[in-house]
């Protein structure tokens, strides 16, 4: 049994800060083991300019904890929340500003959506403008009619919005976020290399029983929501293939337990606190931790067009418990597995 492995400093594609006093908690969370992280920007109100995306990472630069050993070098690469009306004027901009990429959230799809996209026709100059200057599109990949069944929302979004989509910008870099089903898996596998994916942790340890067992519970909510064990396969073998199309992006969405223990509970997980741990486990279960550094720290970084990281991690086969709470600016957070004893341990 491997004890250890040692690999490149993996790189978060999708991650959620949020803003003020929480910093403290999100960005020591993330610094500790990540060299980079793709910043979301849905805020309230979300980051659509370059000059808010500017102002939001150095917010977020000024709660990097310089004394942790391998933090003080963490980069928050930042976003823009494409809206109907981004003006194309924006994305030169933005460019400029070092932004890489905008989100596309379909209007009502998701934690702080409201201000998301209603028809992507009304953005095309605005996509236009990000093929040329090179900036990636990020997709909440979801449809929001209301007459699909939330379980099929994402495989629906692949040939109502993303074919015509990949179609109309074909060399526009499209990232898929959080894949969920099978469908999503093998439409990126069958795909050029204008088209990525990122993969949560929870959707990898998890399907969707794990919301059900001996009653409801919250923590593993987040959308897309958890799918059949089917679906969880069928990730797990995409995200260990080695497939230079799939990487890590966590998705660590972290929100007040007072408001995931609710009576409408918000949707996210929070993995932050032990990111590549939980994915080290399932790597591991498929005995397939040779192809964590791929996925973890080079697919992503290439993809992107980034080098990769110079640094190096090392973890350990050593079982510890992470604490059952954070402290999330004057609320508390719960994460993924609270309590729960992890099977890896960072060294
Ligand atoms: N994934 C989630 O369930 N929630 C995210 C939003 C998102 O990534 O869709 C959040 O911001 O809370
Ligand atoms: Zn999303
Ligand atoms: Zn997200």
């Amino acid at each position: 049994m491997t004890q250890a492995i040692t690999l490149t400093r993996p790189d978060d594609w999708h991650l959620h800060l949020r803003d003020g006093a929480v910093l403290a908690t999100t960005v020591a969370h993330a610094a500790a083991q990540f060299g980079r992280a793709l910043i979301m920007p849905n805020l309230r109100p979300p980051v659509t300019t370059a000059a808010q995306a500017v102002a939001y990472r150095q917010r977020i630069l000024a709660a990097v904890p310089r004394e942790a050993p391998g933090s003080a070098g963490f980069q928050p690469l930042m976003s823009l929340y494409l809206t109907d009306n981004t003006p194309p004027e924006e994305i030169s901009l933005a460019k400029e500003a070092g932004v890489v990429a905008l989100k596309l959230y379909p209007a009502g799809a998701t934690t702080n959506s409201d201000a998301g996209v209603t028809d992507l026709r009304k953005t095309y100059k605005t996509l236009e403008a990000m093929q040329r200057h090179g900036l990636l599109l990020l997709v909440h990949g979801e449809v929001t009619d209301p007459a699909v069944d939330v379980f099929d929302r994402e495989a629906v979004f692949i040939d109502r919005v993303l074919r015509p989509l990949r179609h109309d910008f074909p060399e526009l870099k499209v990232v898929f976020e959080h894949l969920t089903t099978q469908e999503a898996a093998q439409y990126v596998a069958g795909s050029d290399r204008y088209t990525g994916a990122t993969i949560t942790a929870q959707h990898l340890l998890y399907n969707r029983n794990a919301i059900f067992t001996g009653g409801l519970r919250p923590h593993f909510y987040c959308l897309p929501v958890l799918k059949r064990e089917v679906h969880r396969l069928a990730l797990v073998r995409a995200a260990t293939s080695g497939n230079p199309r799939f990487f890590l992006g966590t998705d660590s969405a972290p929100h007040a337990a007072t408001l995931k223990e609710n009576s409408v509970c918000a949707a996210g997980c929070y993995t932050a606190h032990a990111a590549i741990e939980l994915y080290a486990e399932v790597f591991d279960a498929m005995n397939a931790l040779d192809k964590l550094e791929g996925f973890a720290s080079h697919h992503g970084a290439d993809f992107y067009g980034l080098p990769r990281n110079p640094q190096r991690i090392t973890l350990r086969r050593e079982s510890w418990t992470p604490p059952e709470r954070f402290t999330f600016g004057d609320a508390e957070l719960k994460p993924l597995r609270a309590g729960e004893a992890l099977a890896w341990r960072r060294v």
